[in-house]
């Protein structure tokens, strides 16, 4: 069973203290990933646990699927949520473990086996099945405290950063695990990061959290390409993008200081955001672009990141090269760089994309 599910409204206030979760909207179709991302404390937590029911709803109402949730019990509401410590229980086997809660809810032992049977088999653990949680790895730990999800059959199922306690290699391996998972399944699933790596790689869709509001909502490469707003330009991408201050003249964005590039849209340019991938150097005697000095070059490998001080520009601006092209830089050298009008990023004064 696969059920889409929506926020309408929603709000949360701990006390008499200002809303966490400010009237949130926010629709997700049966079978979709959908990444709730955000900076710690901007409220994606608590609004999980709210469609989990572990916390009340202070305004608005949450549907999952045709039905209305808002004040169902948690058991009741055909959710299933795998959180960042997966407390498998230390005596217990893997197969034990994973059937831990069906037995509680009185399912027939063969009804239990069956379940632990076909979920050990989509996460690969049927090797693992007579195991204890300390003979595991902790990736191996994760998957158990999944499977301990899948077994439930739930309608949508719930993530709570269930990979930030792994280290980077492993964090790797799980996602590409939990995106094949997801085909597998087909499953609804609302997936709680800070990580905007997970979020990028991971979502059909995402939403992008900000003190408690949503800034915007899409699929993860659109929202790369075309953020509404510079807070969801400066969340996604590494290095940062670039914002420089300055004003639009005659189809050209101004800097202070440090030169000049082309703009595709016309009206009250405020700021730019250029990502790094998107300058290029070009020859110094070039008739416009950006003009600064080498502060620092970083080499990655397969590619180096130049910083550039800009004159009257407080931050350096990064620019991701070709290892090819960084290893002939030197710092203090003088170098001029243009990018594609069509790839600049232009806000207004309030900071949204024009
Ligand atoms: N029980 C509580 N009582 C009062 N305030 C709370 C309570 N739980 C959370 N908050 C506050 O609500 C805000 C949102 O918390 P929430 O955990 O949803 O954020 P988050 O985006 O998930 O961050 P993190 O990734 O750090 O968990 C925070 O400012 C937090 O301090």
């Amino acid at each position: 069973m696969t059920a889409g599910l929506e926020f309408r409204g929603v709000v949360k206030r701990y006390g008499a203290n200002d809303a966490v979760v400010k009237g949130l909207d926010l629709k997700v179709e049966p079978g979709e990933f959908m990444v709730l991302v955000g900076a710690s404390g901007c409220g994606k937590s608590t609004t999980l646990r709210m469609l989990a029911g572990l916390e009340e709803l202070s305004e608005g109402q949450i549907f999952i699927g045709q039905r209305e949730v808002s004040r169902v019990a948690p058991a009741e509401r055909g959710v299933a949520m795998v959180f960042q410590s997966y407390a498998l229980y230390p005596h217990m086997t893997v197969a034990e473990n994973m059937g831990f809660g069906l037995r509680m809810m009185g399912l027939p032992k063969a009804e239990v086996a069956a379940r632990v049977g076909r979920a050990a088999q989509s996460l690969q653990l049927e090797a693992l099945l007579a195991r204890r949680p300390r003979e595991l790895s902790g990736g191996q730990r994760q998957r158990v405290a999944i499977g301990r999800a899948i077994v439930r059959e739930p309608e949508v199922f719930l993530f709570d950063e269930p990979l930030s306690n792994l280290d980077a290699a492993l964090r790797h391996q799980m996602r590409l695990e939990l995106a094949q998972l997801h085909k597998r399944l087909g499953a609804t699933i609302v997936y709680v990061t800070h990580d905007q790596v997970e979020a990028m790689t991971l979502g059909d869709r995402m939403a992008v959290f900000n003190a408690g509001r949503i800034e915007q909502v899409g699929a993860p490469m659109d929202v790369y390409a075309r953020p509404v707003n510079r807070f969801v330009a400066g969340f996604l991408g590494s290095p940062r993008i670039n914002f420089l201050e300055g004003h639009a003249a005659d189809g050209m964005f101004h800097t202070a200081q440090a030169g000049s590039l082309m703009l595709a849209q016309a009206g009250p340019v405020h700021s730019v955001g250029l990502r790094p991938e998107h300058l290029r150097l070009v020859a110094p005697e070039a008739g416009w672009g950006l003009r600064g000095e080498l502060a620092l070059i970083e080499h990655l490998g397969d590619t180096s990141i130049a910083y550039l001080r800009l004159a009257g520009a407080t931050e350096p601006l990064a620019v991701k090269l070709e290892a090819a092209q960084g290893q002939v830089l030197r710092p203090t050298e003088a170098l001029c760089l243009q990018a594609e009008p069509r790839h600049l990023l232009a806000f207004d004064a309030q900071g949204r994309t024009l």
